[in-house]
């Protein structure tokens, strides 16, 4: 890319996320999509998908609406299977184990896949009681151990300080970003090793969504994050890998700070410089 075109670039590039990673580090994949073709009836969304998501960090998925980010966002915890009429073809494998094998538990499949929507969907109970939701499931109902669990997993979604003198207050009283924080840390309690966060500020204001963000870059100390976003300062800012996406392709992937300066293909580029989408 030229420098003028750098300078006109839709995204601040000083924003990139060059954080934790560096192109030394052992490329180590938690997800892998092989050859992946999925058809909502006769329509086909997603073409031939082939990608290595790292595990413990984070991969954004880029692209104009309707290009299929949040149908292969909801490949990997089988989400897209609730969808009549859906046919997939292909592989995706969490730690070298193909996901839609026909002896998959779905079930424990979705406790070791975590997903965050746009909307903060909390239930009307209280905070405490959503926190705890996935663990009385579970059959857990020792107070102590909820107690534990419910705090540890409220400071790792950043809402302790604001949530802990009214944990049994009705979840649906937080604000937006609030409740967002707490449906994260609904989803942590659990345990995941990933979880699929789609477009999760973007019904939020500036605020929220900083802290989102910078949420997001501690989840990674543990987690493998995938992220949805429309927003490309976003994607920027928070992924260490970026696949851009068209038309239900994957036209390129890789490490952000390098999709983002020098991206391989034409189309990308066009996309990031603001010429279509
Ligand atoms: N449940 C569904 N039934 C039929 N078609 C669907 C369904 N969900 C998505 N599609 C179609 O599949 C294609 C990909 O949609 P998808 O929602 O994955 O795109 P997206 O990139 O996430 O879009 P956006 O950025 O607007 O959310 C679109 O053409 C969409 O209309």
């Amino acid at each position: 890319m030229t420098t003028e075109a750098i300078k006109t670039h839709a995204i601040d590039i000083s924003a990139l996320n060059r954080g934790s990673k560096t192109t030394n580090d052992k490329f180590d994949p938690c997800i892998t999509v092989q050859n992946l073709n999925l058809f909502y009836g006769s329509k086909q969304a997603l073409h031939g998908v082939n990608m290595e998501m790292p595990r413990k960090k984070v991969t954004a998925y880029i692209g104009p609406s309707g290009c299929g980010k949040s149908t292969l966002l909801r490949c990997i915890n089988r989400m897209n299977d609730l969808v009549d009429g859906v046919t997939i073809q292909g592989k995706l494998l969490l730690d070298g184990e193909d996901i839609y094998d026909k002896n998959v538990n779905v079930a424990a499949l979705r406790r070791r896949v975590g997903m965050v929507f746009q909307k903060p969907n909390p239930f009307p109970k209280s905070i405490y009681e959503n926190v705890a939701y996935g663990l009385r499931i579970q059959g857990v109902n020792d107070r102590r151990v909820l107690d534990e669990i419910v705090e540890k997993s409220l400071r790792g979604a950043a809402l302790w300080d604001e949530a802990k003198d009214r944990l049994n207050d009705n979840a649906l009283g937080l604000s937006g970003g609030q409740q967002q924080r707490l449906v994260i840390a609904r989803a942590i309690a659990i345990e995941p090793e990933v979880i699929l966060l789609d477009e999760p500020a973007s019904a939020l204001d500036p605020i929220s969504t900083l802290k989102i963000e910078e949420l997001i870059d501690e989840l990674k100390e543990k987690y493998t994050i995938v992220i949805v976003t429309h927003n490309m300062q976003q994607a920027a800012r928070v992924s260490d890998f970026t696949a851009f996406m068209y038309m239900g392709e994957l036209i390129e992937f890789g490490e952000t700070s390098e999709l983002f300066t020098n991206p391989a293909k034409k189309q990308t580029e066009d996309y990031i410089t603001g010429r279509y989408g």
